[in-house]
């Protein structure tokens, strides 16, 4: 017999095929339904019960909760990664006879969340696309929830490096390519596949322009990047896809350029914990640094530290800011009691174009923005130019904020239906009603006192409730002095209640009257946020300005806290820190234990690269950090924790940790070091700066101290003298200082006596002759036999053959040929190929002459070849 499945089923089943991907939640009656495998997941997230219903001979699983509680269990599934189509029901079920119409009214996905349940206020919560075309990658990121929409195109590496500082909780990419997505660097993000033609120009061009309003992308400086236009098409594409068409706020799209700010690889954010740190409670930089008043400059100090800038000027303007205003304390107090006071302009810019703004954020949104005229007023009265200039930049966007002002009443509640939303005088109709049913009350308290007086029953009472409507109600001692025309409608245990001619009259009125001004204001309200709409790139333009200020005060306020000073940045290679400090170790210290202060300095002429050896736990890795820490702050224009720096601008910064660390990675730990530290190789600059902690630890004593020797030859001979800080166990390493001229030996120091090693702290020129470990172990409160046994195995081992033939070997190394070549410019076979090549007009050149040249410098090189043999 065919299974008889039922009508609501059948219909379940047509939308639930339409979104396949997504967790259905099904509107029935006052619950919405999970079904099936839905439901499995649903009740597994939510803890809510799962039942079963049989659904024509078979067991579907079931689970489901109040309408009412999706504010409070939608966030849950969508923060546990699940895609949500909210299937509504599209008519009101009293009037319809049979089944009622349903469809999904809105997708909520991890990428397009609007609602402060789901995101965190000082994250951006970016969707986004990566396209591969055939010339290269493309990407576009959106956060629909300040409206930021941002394109980018580079190479793998650079697309890997933004999808890190963006961290989104969904990236869109083709279907056609589902195996090379999931197989390459993209495979541990979550991807949502879509369909091939999505991802065309003409699509993309077509979506753009009809979002932004304009007939080409010219003003935007994006044309040029046909492949991240198409990434930022999907990206479109799937905001439709998701129901999501209010989308005033989503304005214009923004270039993302790597060459614009410092490099830094996954693996120096992830080293550097610069903002995140794999250690569960541990203190990142971005926690200890940020001092910002507004959710919207704790976004921007994130992305400011995710890119620091690369250009002098401009960091060199942000210390300006700074300076200044730790230089006027007053003023900067002043500025961030106000910006203390500020919403979130750029979220509820977002509510308001996509129409979920509440009545009680839009008089947040009006209080802001008059606090934004307030430091409009405090910032154009500054003598600092760059302050003068964000005042410039703060729209007072008078009209929006009059217009909340006349139209809304200022206690107005968070939920409209709630009433009293719309201010009392701005529309006659809505004050008539309202006069009507307040009056109609007052009406029916003289109607009370008029019976009490003629019926002689003192304890009356008029009354309503929603089955019965309006009644008076009588007491059973007083029931025999009710009137005849009374006419009974409800018997109570003590008493009777009643309904007059007159009493249904007003209610009737005051009913009415009160269903008109619950429409009027819905209609007034839905009016408000229509013209408030064109005032929305105002309110971002302000935001922007503001968060910006928002952070140049929060490096402030963290520079007079914390004693830091500005540094100095010249156009030299140099880095010249002055007792610098680690800012969160130094934060983190109990106050009986003072963070000792250190100097470093790198140049490429004497000093390219210093060795730093030194016991376990004596503080090398700090060291290493902390000069990356110092860099970094300062490009992004803060003060920084040290007495002085002087520096020529980084471009880039590398940072690699011995595979130890990186055990949990799952792949051979040594593999993964020597694969990150090739990427370093391949791609240093002469502004670069490198830190290496420990680089060869992952292997055999041999294999470390050669691959670690190895890769300091190659730093030090690479044209482009990077800086370097390597720090190591292999005292061996030492010796590298007798042959190449730009290491420099520095060890941090310690005071040993024959019972325990101090730590001093203390950078010092000089190597060290051996570790420490075995004090360590002991340190660490290893049993006393255990350290006794170490002790003399080591000291019978150092007397052994091995430890001095290692040392030796060492030495002999040093004195060898180097066999690291690179290719020197000034090499007069490389000056002849230049020379023909230079003498070549490409653009006149037919296919045949240019085999010619070819074979020309093919002789050339074959001439040479020739004569070295
Ligand atoms: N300059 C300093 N002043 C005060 N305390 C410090 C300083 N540097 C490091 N420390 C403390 O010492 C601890 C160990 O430092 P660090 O991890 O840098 O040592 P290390 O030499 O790299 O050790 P290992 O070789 O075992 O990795 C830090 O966690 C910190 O608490």
């Amino acid at each position: 017999m065919p299974k008889k499945v039922t009508p609501l089923m059948k219909q379940y089943n047509a939308v639930k095929a339409k979104y396949p991907d997504a967790l259905l939640l099904f509107r029935v009656g006052d619950f919405y339904e999970t079904f099936g495998s839905d439901a499995v997941r649903a009740a597994g997230i939510l803890n809510i019960t799962l039942t079963a219903r049989n659904n024509g001979g078979d067991q579907t699983e079931l689970a489901g909760f109040p309408h009412h509680a999706l504010n409070t269990y939608l966030p849950k599934l969508v923060k546990a990664g699940c895609r949500v189509a909210i299937c509504d029901q599209l008519e009101d079920p009293k009037m319809t006879k049979g089944i009622v119409k349903r469809g999904v009214t809105e997708l909520v996905t991890p990428g397009v969340a609007l609602s402060d349940d789901i995101l965190d206020q000082k994250k951006n919560n970016f969707l986004a696309a990566v396209h591969q075309a055939k010339n290269g990658l493309g990407v576009a990121f959106l956060d629909i929830s300040t409206g930021e929409f941002l394109l980018g195109e580079g190479s793998e590496e650079e697309i890997d490096k933004w999808i890190q500082d963006m961290n989104p909780p969904e990236v869109l990419v083709n279907k056609a390519k589902r195996s090379h997505w999931q197989s390459n660097f993209l495979g541990h993000n979550r991807l949502f596949f879509l369909e091939d033609w999505i991802f065309q120009s003409d699509y993309a061009m077509e979506s753009l322009n009809r979002q932004f309003g304009t007939t080409n992308l010219k003003g935007f400086g994006v044309e040029h990047l046909p492949t991240g236009l198409i990434a930022a098409g999907a990206v479109l594409h799937y905001l439709g896809e998701t129901h999501h068409t209010s989308l005033d706020h989503i304005t214009g799209i923004t270039r993302m350029a790597s060459q614009d700010h410092v490099w830094m690889d996954r693996f120096t954010l992830r080293n550097l914990e610069l903002f995140y740190s794999p250690a569960e409670n541990a203190v990142t930089l971005l926690d200890i640094i940020d001092r910002t008043q507004t959710a919207m400059g704790g976004r921007m100090l994130k992305r400011w530290m995710a890119q620091p800038l690369k250009e002098k000027t401009a960091i060199e303007e942000r210390h300006a800011v700074v300076q200044s205003l730790m230089e006027q304390t007053e003023l900067l107090d002043d500025i961030q009691s106000h910006l203390k006071r500020m919403g979130d302009l750029e979220r509820l810019a977002a509510k308001l174009a996509t129409g979920k703004i509440n009545p009680r954020e839009l008089i947040g949104l009006k209080n802001s923005m008059e606090a934004a005229v307030l430091l409009r007023g405090i910032l154009s009265h500054s003598e600092q130019s760059s302050l003068k200039a964000l005042a410039a930049r703060i729209d007072p966007a008078e009209a929006l904020r009059e217009t909340i002002k006349e139209t809304l009443n200022e206690e107005a509640p968070v939920q409209l239906a709630k009433g009293d939303v719309i201010a009392t005088g701005f529309s006659d109709q809505l004050d008539e009603y309202r006069g009507l049913a307040r009056g109609g009350k007052d009406y029916l308290d003289q109607m009370l006192d008029r019976e009490q007086e003629a019926t002689g029953i003192p304890s009356l009472k008029i009354a309503s409730n929603n089955v019965f409507g309006y009644y008076i109600e009588v007491r059973n001692t007083h029931r025999d002095k009710v009137p005849e025309e009374w006419v009974r409608k409800q018997t109570l245990v003590n008493a009777e209640r009643y309904i007059t001619e007159e009493l249904k009259e007003y209610e009737s009125k005051i009913l009415g009257a009160e269903e008109q001004i619950g429409i009027l204001e819905q209609q007034l309200y839905v009016q408000l946020l229509q013209n408030l709409i064109p005032h929305i790139p105002a309110v971002q333009r302000t935001a922007r300005a503001l968060a910006q200020l928002d952070c140049l005060c929060s490096f402030a306020s963290q520079a007079l806290e914390n004693n830091y000073c500005r540094p100095t940045l010249d156009d030299s290679f140099d880095l010249d820190i002055r007792q610098g400090r680690h800012p969160v170790i130094e934060r983190q210290l109990p106050p009986d234990q003072p963070f000792v202060a250190n100097d470093v300095f790198l140049d490429r002429e004497n000093q390219q690269i210093i060795m730093i050896t030194g016991p376990n736990m004596s503080g090398k890795s700090a060291i290493l950090r902390q000069t990356a820490l110092i860099v970094l702050l300062a490009q992004m224009g803060s003060f920084v924790p040290a007495e002085s720096v002087r520096m020529g601008v980084v471009d880039k910064i590398f940072t690699r940790v011995g595979a130890s660390d990186n055990i949990s990675m799952g792949e051979s730990t040594f593999m993964v070091e020597m694969n990150e530290t090739a990427s370093i190789l391949n791609n240093i600059s002469e502004r670069s700066l490198v830190l290496l902690d420990e680089i060869g630890r992952g292997t055999s004593t041999y294999d470390g101290i050669s691959i670690a020797w190895a890769i300091s030859e190659y730093l030090h001979e690479h044209p482009s003298h990077a800086k370097t800080l390597f720090a190591t166990h292999y005292h061996e390493l030492n010796e590298m200082t007798e042959t190449f001229d730009r290491i420099k030996n520095y060890n941090v120091s310690v005071k040993e006596s024959p019972e325990q090693v101090l730590f001093l702290r203390k950078l010092v020129p000089g190597g060290s002759h051996h570790s420490f470990g075995i004090h360590v172990a002991k340190m660490a409160g290893m049993p006393r036999q255990v350290i006794t046994r170490a002790n003399k195995i080591l000291e019978r081992l150092e007397k052994s053959h091995s430890s001095e033939e290692l040392s030796d070997k060492v030495k002999t190394l040093s004195e060898q040929e180097l066999q690291l070549s690179f290719i020197k410019l000034d090499d007069p076979l490389l000056e002849e190929i230049r020379d023909q090549i230079l003498e070549t007009d490409i653009d006149t050149l037919t296919p045949v002459e240019a085999l010619m040249k070819l074979n020309e410098i093919k002789r050339t090189l074959q001439g040479a070849q020739a004569k070295k043999n």
